[in-house]
């Protein structure tokens, strides 16, 4: 286990910042999941972490040790990445093999470790294939089979599911997430998919050109997410983000009024309902009512689009065992506690 602490991390691409000071500590055994768009910067940290490029400025360490300029193989970090990197010629049980072979390690250990790794993943009876007649996530097991013999401080995985079809990545995933449990190692983790951190991670790094945008727990960034890009980059589907202003106490956007007691008024700002945050009408919550324009039944949801007041298109989540049709009318209840609202100019959340 390590505990990893990046100080003002820099990597910088001629004139590209690819990261810009990235302050951030991950904890002994803790699943950190990187995520962001193409291009925030979460592969770049991975490297710097695993030593496969170097800073342009700031430290990085290890349980309080310097690491900055060590070389990849003395950091004891197992990278796994999306294309699995393994030898075609080699079998599985070689490549299982093949960083404790490197380290010179006596046979019976190789054989004892490759056994329980292969065991753990559920592969033994594939130890003797290579790795064409695998299936893609056969193959991603034998990637990860070999970072575990390794025994590391540190696991490092850059999007080590995105090949792989629907169904295949959910089953990943749990296995990840059970190996976590049992490895009790720091995983540090890359992807743009929200569904993945948020079952994986115990805290999400949301990234954008470079910078951190929030650090917290899956459900601290849904529940209070730190500004407009985090509110829209988790949720699906997204969240309803509707322009306004305050006004005595309220969110005014002509005849919509919702209750915004903590907002200075004269404020121009953004509302935010997820699609998920309506129910039935009820005395405690504020009415909201539009026109069904079309309705997405996804078997355990039904999603409706709805054109709202003051012009507004939304997107709601049915309530249960409602039947809708398009060209309707609906009207929902909505919780004043669950809105959202955000400053228009500096884009950060006000309440
Ligand atoms: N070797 C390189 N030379 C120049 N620019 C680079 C290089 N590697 C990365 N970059 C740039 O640095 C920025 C961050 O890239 P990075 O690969 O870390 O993003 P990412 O979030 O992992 O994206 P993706 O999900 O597409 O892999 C991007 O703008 C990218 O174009």
């Amino acid at each position: 286990m390590a505990t990893i602490v990046c100080e003002g991390l820099t990597k910088r691409y001629g004139a590209v910042t690819a990261l810009e000071a990235l302050d951030l500590t991950i904890a002994h055994g803790e699943f950190m999941v990187l995520l962001g768009p193409s291009g925030c910067g979460k592969t770049t940290t991975l490297n710097l972490i695993a030593g496969l490029e170097e800073a342009s400025a700031g430290r990085l360490l290890f349980d309080g040790r310097d690491v900055t300029w060590l070389p990849p193989h003395r950091r004891e970090v197992a990278m796994v990445f999306q294309s699995y990197a393994l030898y075609p010629n080699k079998t599985v049980f070689e490549n299982i093999a093949f960083p404790l072979r490197l380290r010179r390690t006596p046979r019976a250990g190789i054989e004892r470790a490759v056994r329980a790794a292969a065991e753990q993943l559920e592969i033994a009876h594939l130890l003797d294939r290579r790795p064409h007649q695998l299936s893609g996530g056969q193959r991603q097991r034998v990637a990860l089979g070999r970072a575990i013999v390794r025994n590391p401080a540190a696991f490092l995985m850059d999007e080590p599911l995105s090949n792989l079809d629907a169904a295949l990545r959910l089953s990943m995933r749990s296995l990840i997430k059970r190996l976590h449990h049992q490895l009790r190692a720091t995983f540090v983790y890359v992807t743009h998919d929200q569904a993945e951190a948020m079952t994986l991670a115990d805290r999400i790094a949301v990234m954008r050109g470079g910078l951190i945008q929030q650090l917290d727990t899956p459900e601290g960034i849904y529940e209070r997410p730190a500004n407009l890009f985090v509110a829209g980059f988790l949720g699906s589907p997204p969240i309803n983000l509707i322009e306004g202003r305050i006004e005595d106490g309220a969110f005014r956007r002509a005849e919509l009024r919702l209750p915004a007691p903590r907002a200075e008024p004269g404020r121009e700002v953004v509302l935010g309902l997820r699609p998920e945050d309506v129910e039935a009408p009820a005395p405690h919550l504020i009415p909201l009512a539009g026109r069904v324009e079309l309705v997405s039944p996804l078997g355990s949801d039904t999603y409706a689009e709805v054109s709202g007041p003051a012009g507004t298109s939304l997107t709601l989540r049915v309530p249960k065992g409602w039947r809708v049709r398009e060209g309707e009318g609906i009207e929902v209840g909505v919780d004043p506690a669950r809105l959202h609202l955000f400053d228009r100019a500096s884009e950060r959340r006000i309440a």
